[in-house]
C-alpha cells in the first residue's frame, strides 16, 4: 500500500456515533467523492464502514477501530481484539496508536504486531505516533511507517499540533527514521499538503478538512464573528 499511496493524498472518511454523518453508507460515499477528487488511499475506521468503502471504491485503506477502554487511554486499535476485525474487514493497511501507554488488558504493542503478521503478513502496519520516541518504537518493532496521528492528542503532547513552526515535529521525525513518514493530523489546506510533501512525506492523510461538513461550517461562521 505505501507504493500505491507514495506522493499522493489519502482522505480520512470517519465519523463517530456521535457525529452527525456516522453512517457507512455515508462514509462510502465521501469515499467515492474523494476518489473521484483524486485521492489514492482511504483512511476509515470500523469493520462496517470499511466493508462499505471497499464496495464502493477500488482504493487500498488504512484501517483502525476506535474504541474506549476504560483501563487505558488508548482509543486507536487497541487490542487483539480491533485487529481481528480489521483483518476481517479487507484492509490493506492497519494503523495502531504506537504510544508506550498501557493498552486494556494489558496486552503489549510487540504483542499486537506479532500477532498481525502471524494472521496476515501482507496487511502493512501503520503505527499512529505523538512522539519522535514512539517513531523510534515504531521501527523497532518493525512497523511498516510511521504517521503523525496522534501528535498534538496525548495529554504530553496537547499543547502542540503538527504545523506549528513550519511542521517541525514532522521534520524530526523525517530526520531521525528511516521508515516512511505519513503526515497526518490538523493538515487543514492544501498549501500544509503540499508542505508535508515538500519537506520529505511519503503522503498525508487529510480528514477533517474535506469530510467534516460541521467542523469546516463552524469555522466559516467563526471568521465572520471575529
Ligand atoms: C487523533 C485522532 O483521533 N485522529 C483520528 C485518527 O484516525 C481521526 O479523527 C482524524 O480525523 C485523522 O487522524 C485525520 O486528521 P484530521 O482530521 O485532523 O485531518
Amino acid at each position: 500500500m505505501i507504493e500505491q499511496i507514495k506522493g499522493g493524498l489519502v482522505v480520512s472518511c470517519q465519523a463517530l456515533d456521535y457525529e452527525p454523518l456516522h453512517s457507512s453508507f455515508i462514509m462510502s460515499k465521501l469515499a467515492l467523492a474523494a476518489m473521484e477528487g483524486g485521492a489514492v488511499g482511504i483512511r476509515a475506521n470500523s469493520k462496517e464502514d470499511i466493508i462499505a468503502i471497499k464496495q464502493e471504491v477500488s482504493l487500498p485503506v488504512i484501517g483502525i477501530v476506535k474504541r474506549d477502554y476504560q483501563d487505558s487511554e488508548v482509543f486507536i486499535t487497541a487490542t487483539k481484539k480491533e485487529i481481528g476485525e480489521l483483518l476481517e474487514s479487507g484492509c490493506e493497511m492497519i494503523a495502531m496508536d504506537c504510544t508506550k501507554r498501557s493498552r486494556p488488558n494489558g496486552e503489549t504493542l510487540a504483542e499486537l504486531v506479532a500477532y498481525c503478521r502471524e494472521h496476515n503478513p501482507s496487511v502493512q502496519l501503520m503505527a499512529d505516533i505523538s512522539t519522535l520516541d514512539e517513531a523510534i518504537l515504531a521501527q523497532e518493532l518493525g512497523f511498516d511507517c510511521v504517521s503523525t496521528t496522534l501528535h498534538g492528542y496525548t495529554p504530553y503532547t496537547s499543547t502542540t499540533k503538527l504545523y506549528d513552526n513550519d511542521f517541525e515535529f514532522l521534520k524530526s521525525v523525517l530526520r531521525e527514521v528511516d521508515l516512511p513518514v505519513i503526515a497526518e493530523g490538523n493538515v487543514m489546506t492544501p498549501e500544509m499538503y503540499n508542505r508535508c510533501l515538500e519537506l520529505g512525506a511519503v503522503s498525508a492523510v487529510v480528514g477533517g478538512a474535506i469530510t467534516r461538513p460541521k467542523e469546516i461550517t463552524a469555522r466559516f461562521v467563526q471568521a465572520a464573528q471575529k
